[in-house]
């Protein structure tokens, strides 16, 4: 058997001339929570939905739990969970049937079993009457995320899962993607737009424009990046102004105020030594660079 979850290799996607997804390749560990990465429209869904066997690849292979991705697509589905980004459940069943409804599109035959025991690992209990539509935005990511995992499933795709959720919420979420992972071996591959997510993944790819930039261990792409930060306590009306300045003399350098701090990060240590030089009075001291500071440094 083959060790990867997922094992794709040069896959392209044009629509018309336009190349969404470009010679890709990605290998993803079995029992990984995998984050996959990238801005707006870097073709994050359209990659998943090739993987799936949702959409056939322009060119390129894949291999999915050892199945074709373009010959296998009907065993790769019954054996995977894919929760979009969109909401797709009833709003107007309740928790409990919109779970039923599902398990009995799979067929599953234990199902009171297997309903009951994602209405308490996720502590769906007490809404289990409730419609969906009465449900808070991180209740119905929950009862989603309940409805993929009721047929077992050996990968999880996850698309922007907890967009628009409070971070107390989103906690609880990864904790408890992370106690299936380590549980039950299930592979996860999940896209966010949330650094403090992206951190808590084993693995990472980041990818631009459908062009793979990074591909290996959440902890290696900070030295990868090469990206250096300097931070300064500077007063709150100075950053300002230094900010507008700086961007304006120095396109390749990233600032941010983070902490009532100002942040300047950039791959080309010559020209933060020449910021440093510059303004002598800012006292910047040099500091770990950060999630955000490295994915935007990989795209700029
Ligand atoms: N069926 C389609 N026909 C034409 N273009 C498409 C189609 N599906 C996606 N695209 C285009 O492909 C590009 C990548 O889209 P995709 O949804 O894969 O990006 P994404 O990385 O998931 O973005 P986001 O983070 O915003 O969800 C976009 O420019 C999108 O408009």
């Amino acid at each position: 058997m083959n060790d990867f979850a997922i094992d794709i290799r040069g896959l392209t996607k044009k629509f018309g001339e336009n190349i969404v997804v470009n010679n890709l390749s990605l290998q993803v560990e079995r029992g990984s929570v995998f984050g996959f990465l990238g801005s707006n429209g870097s073709g994050k869904t359209t990659t998943i939905r090739m993987i799936c066997g949702l959409l056939m690849p322009t060119s390129g292979t894949g291999r999915c739990l050892d199945l074709d991705i373009q010959n296998d697509s009907e065993e790769i589905r019954s054996r995977i969970g894919y929760m979009a980004q969109k909401f797709c459940l009833y709003e107007q069943l309740t928790v409990i049937e919109n779970l039923r409804f599902i398990g009995e599109v799979y067929q599953l035959s234990d199902l009171d079993d297997r309903i009951s025991e994602q209405l308490k690992y996720l502590r769906l209990e007490n809404y289990k009457d409730r419609r969906a539509r009465d449900l808070s935005g991180g209740w119905k990511q929950r009862l989603s995320l309940a409805s993929c995992l009721l047929h077992s499933p050996e990968i999880l795709f996850l698309d922007e899962p907890t967009a628009g959720v409070d971070p107390k919420a989103r906690k609880e979420f990864w904790d408890y993607l992370h106690e299936i992972a380590i549980e039950k071996g299930t592979t996860i591959l999940v896209t966010t737009h949330y650094m403090d997510e992206a951190e808590k993944c084993t693995n990472l790819a980041y990818i631009n424009q459908g062009n793979l930039l990074y591909t290996g261990t959440t902890t290696g792409i900070i030295p990868f990046s090469k990206i250096i930060s300097y931070v300064s306590d500077i007063q709150r009306q100075q950053q300002a102004w230094m900010t507008s300045e700086i961007g304006r003399r120095y396109p390749a350098v990233t600032t941010s105020f983070v902490n009532n701090q100002l942040r300047i990060s950039s791959r080309d240590q010559e020209i933060l030594n020449e910021i440093l030089e510059r303004y002598p009075d800012s006292q910047f001291t040099r500091v770990a660079p950060s999630f955000e500071e490295v994915f935007i440094g990989l795209i700029s």
